[in-house]
Formats: C-alpha cells, structure tokens, sequence
C-alpha cells in the first residue's frame, strides 16, 4: 500500500502554477478572466496511470495470496496422497513456508538491470537484443530480453508486449519458455526468461537441411502441445515459426517470443485483396524470381537447388526488420479476421520445411511469398526428390488449407489424432530421449547461437541505472504493470538461509 501511495504522490502535477492544488476559483484576481481549471491533458494521463497502476497493484497482492494458499494446498494433498509420515510432513511444510517468506522479501526488492551480469548476445529482434546473463547474488544464469520502450511506442506494439509478458507469467507448461522476471527502466522493459542453450529450430534445420519423418515428428509433437497450451489459456501466437522453437539442454522443443510479431506493414506489401489474388483465381504475373517457379516456361529449379537459394536467403529474412512471412496464414495477411487455427497453418509450413527442406511458399522476395500464400491452392506442391508419405502429405494439406477445413479448427486433438501421429506418447513426450541432444559444455556455453557483435554502450553504464534510479518510479505509463517474479526464483540455499 505505501508503494502504491508514494507512486501515487509522484504522478501529482508537481507546476502549482499549471495545475493548481486548489481551485482556480480559490483566492485569484477578481479582475482577470475566470482561469479554466479543467486538468490538462497530460494531468489526465497521470491520474489514469496511477489509477492503472493501483489497480494492478491491488490485482497482483491478491493474485500472490491466492498463489501462495494454492501452492500450500497442492502440496498438503501431494503429501497425503503419497501418505509421507505426519513429522516429515510437517517438516516438509516449513520448508515452503519459509521459501513463501524468502519470495515476499524478494518481492519486495525492486529489480533492475544492474543485478545482473551481463554476458554474450544470442538473439536479436526487431526491437532489441538477447543475451546471456547472470544475476548477481544467486549466480543462476538466464536469458534477458531486452527491449526499446520508444520503438514499441513508435511501432504500436505495447499491447503486443504486455500480451507478451501476461501470457509467460500465466501459462505454465514444459513446453513454453519460463518467465522469472520482468522489469523496466526509463528507456527499456526486460524478460528474464530460463536459458534455453541448445539454440534455435532455425540453426537446427540450417544444419540438418531436412529430418527424417521420425525426427520431424518428435518436434512437431512437442509442437502441438506447445500451441495448445497457449490455446487452452485464449492466446493466439500468429507468428509461430523455427526462429522461435528453442531447444533445452536435453534438445526438448519450448516456444517463445509471445505477441510480439514483428510488424508485417501492409503497406510493404502489395495489395493482396484485390480480385486478382483471391484464393482460387488466376495469379496477376509475378515478378521474375518467382515466375520461375509457377510459370511453365521458365526452368524450375530442382528441390536441391531450391534448398540452397533458402538457405542462403534465411538468416538475411530473419534479421530483416519486415522478417519472414514464410509460415504466416493467408488470413492474417489478408486482415480478414483470424483465431487460433492460424496457429495450425505455421504449424504445417513448418512440417513441410522439416522434411523438404525448406517453407513451402518460399522466394526470394517476401511479397511474392505472400501472394503464394493468399493463393496457396495453385502454389502448395510437394516435390517428387522430398518422397514425402502419402500420410505426411495428407496432414500437410490439412494444416496448409482454408480455415473451415483446417484440422485443429475444433482442438488440438483433431491433429493429435492424425494417423501421421501414431505411436506418439503424448503424455511422455516430455519424459522421452529427444530426436537430438545439442551439445552444450556448461552452462554459459553458446555455441549452439550466432556470434552478434556488441554495439553502442551497454546498458548497464547508461547514466540512468545509478543506484538512485531504484528509487524513481518509471514515468512511463505505458507500460505500468510490467513487473513481475516468479515464486521459483526462491532456491533451496536462500532458503537455508534463513534463520527460522
Ligand atoms: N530464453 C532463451 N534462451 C535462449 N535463446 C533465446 C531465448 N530467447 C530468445 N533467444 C534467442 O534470441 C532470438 C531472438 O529472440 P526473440 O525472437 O524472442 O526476440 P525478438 O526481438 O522478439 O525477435 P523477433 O524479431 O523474431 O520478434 C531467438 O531466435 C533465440 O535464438
């Protein structure tokens, strides 16, 4: 509640002379014009703030009350059902109190950049960087996203980023990215998310060119769960695609990067509703590079050949600041309205780059790409050298399709329930040996990442992360609410700490 106070006082117009405490009316000069005392704009902007943020701030104390009450009734009925003797117990149920207690004093302590070590860069993105860090007083090594409040405010994409930030604290499944923290300064918010050192599903098919169907259908499984975890929780992802399917030390699949799609500006790309490009119609000629894969007369090129002209395109799209559109569904592109069955349709691009080596409406120019895709029913073919399974191709085009066909349209199990998927242990994935164990020796080891270059200064001997800067709150309304720990954060040495 103090916090909530002192925030509060610090969004109170601080020029008297602009906004006056008391009433204009009060004590002014009876002969001058009645001065307006409307609030201004931007008084009105604070007191939304701050009336955000107060909310919010009542919202998280009962959210971790109602956590912390769950977390003790989870593990009382684990103790009963796995009838532990009454001491032991009661022992057992210390120990979380005590954990409980070491997370209300880490809630406590206002998180930022400079508690942490920061380490090589492994990703960087439209609007900021990754990279490998560790915080200072526990030692426990993490990925930091980090991300440039003034680009998301210039690009629109705030909602995006607190979807983001919502969804990795709400979602809890081995198959989505862990979030420990989020947190913000004046000029960036960051994600404190668990290391995931085997890399990317990008780098793995750049190596591999194409999996075999077994290996393939190990990724896709975990795939699957991964999108119907987000589903069951009412997020849609819409911007599923290799780049953001990470590999864990054992090379289990998590998927990452919520909500924040890169802007695909429809104004880069040509007008994709016009009568010419409906689905079903005849295409409007293409420029060149990609006639030569439609137009008869032109010479096709060879799977191989393809496979090439992809990989050496890729990383160039990736690091774009349009990015690939390569997996996207028609809908999305054409605005029509969407749900969560485009997440199915990236699902089956992916699948096919898996085992053809590479997405299945690729050119070189991500516009012709898009035109594919709009018209993906004269443009999805599955070449002869892939020898793709009839039953491969036949859940390709159920996930490559229009939307009332599409299979997930009614749940994730209608896909689970392909006959491409038999034999999976889906209840066991998690558990099993993965297609591919990346190698990794130790844990700051990132050689399953590109090399970035470090640029400009970094963050931490920015003028504003003095130690003073803890005291401010961020003036940044946008983006109030941001913060946020997760209880795991609390390990077992801080917790033997503690004296009880
Ligand atoms: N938790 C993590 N562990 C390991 N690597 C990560 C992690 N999160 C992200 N990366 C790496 O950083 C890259 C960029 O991350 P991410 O896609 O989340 O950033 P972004 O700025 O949102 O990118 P985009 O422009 O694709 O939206 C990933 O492709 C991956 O290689």
């Amino acid at each position: 509640m103090d916090s909530a106070r002192s925030w509060f006082q610090k969004f109170q117009p601080r020029d008297k002379s602009k906004s006056p405490a008391v009433p204009a009316s009060h004590g002014k000069d009876p002969g001058k014009p009645p001065v307006d005392d409307a609030p201004s704009s931007a008084t009105k902007q604070k007191v939304a703030a701050a009336k955000q943020y107060i909310e919010n701030h009542y919202k998280t104390q009962m959210k971790s009350l109602q956590d912390r009450k769950e977390r003790r009734w989870m593990l009382e009925r684990k103790l009963q059902d796995a009838e532990v003797p009454a001491e032991e117990q009661n022992n057992i149920l210390k120990h979380l109190e005590k954990k409980e207690t070491e997370y209300m004093r880490l809630q406590r302590h206002k998180m930022g950049v400079e508690d942490f070590e920061l380490l090589t860069i492994i990703g960087r993105g439209a609007f900021g960087e990754v990279r490998l860090c560790r915080e200072k007083t526990s030692k426990s090594v993490y990925a930091m996203k980090k991300l440039k409040k003034s680009e998301m405010l210039r690009r629109g994409q705030v909602e995006h980023v607190k979807a983001e930030r919502n969804l990795l604290a709400e979602v809890d499944s081995a198959y989505i990215v862990k979030l420990y923290y989020s947190f913000q300064d004046d000029e960036f918010l960051y994600l404190i998310m668990e290391y995931l050192p085997g890399g990317d599903m990008m780098t793995l098919l750049m190596r591999k060119d194409t999996l075999t169907e077994d290996e393939a259908k190990f990724y896709i499984a975990e795939t699957v769960l991964a999108i119907e975890s987000i589903h069951k929780h009412n997020y849609i992802h819409r911007d599923i695609k290799p780049d953001n399917l990470l590999l864990d030390l054992s090379g289990h699949l998590k998927l990452s990067d919520f909500g924040l799609c890169k802007p695909l500006d429809s104004s880069n790309f040509p007008n994709l509703n016009e009568p010419d490009y409906t689905p079903g119609k005849g295409a409007k000629p293409l420029p060149d590079n990609t006639s030569r894969l439609t137009n008869s007369s032109a010479p096709k090129r060879t799977q191989q050949e393809q496979l090439s002209h992809w990989q050496k395109n890729r990383r160039m799209l990736a690091y774009s600041t349009v990015g690939t559109p390569d997996y996207i569904a028609p809908e999305v592109l054409l605005k029509k309205g969407y749900g969560m069955e485009c997440d199915w349709w990236s699902l089956g691009a992916i699948m096919y780059e898996m085992l053809v080596g590479y997405p299945p409406f690729y050119s070189e120019d991500p516009m012709s790409t898009c035109r594919k895709i709009v018209n993906w029913r004269s443009h999805l073919k599955f070449p002869e050298e892939a020898k793709l399974s009839s039953e491969t191709k036949d859940l390709i085009s159920k996930l490559l399709c229009n939307v009332e066909q599409r299979l997930g349209t009614k749940g994730a199990h209608e896909i689970k329930a392909h006959t491409w998927f038999r034999g999976v242990q889906w209840e066991k994935l998690y558990q099993m040996k993965a297609a591919f164990i990346p190698e990794v020796n130790g844990e700051l080891d990132t050689q399953n990442f590109e090399k970035f270059e470090e640029t400009g200064a970094q963050v931490q001997s920015s003028s504003k992360a003095g130690p003073w800067r803890k005291m401010l709150p961020s003036k940044d309304a946008n983006f109030v609410g941001y913060t946020y720990k997760n209880f795991e954060i609390v390990n077992d040495d801080e917790v033997a700490g503690i004296p009880s």
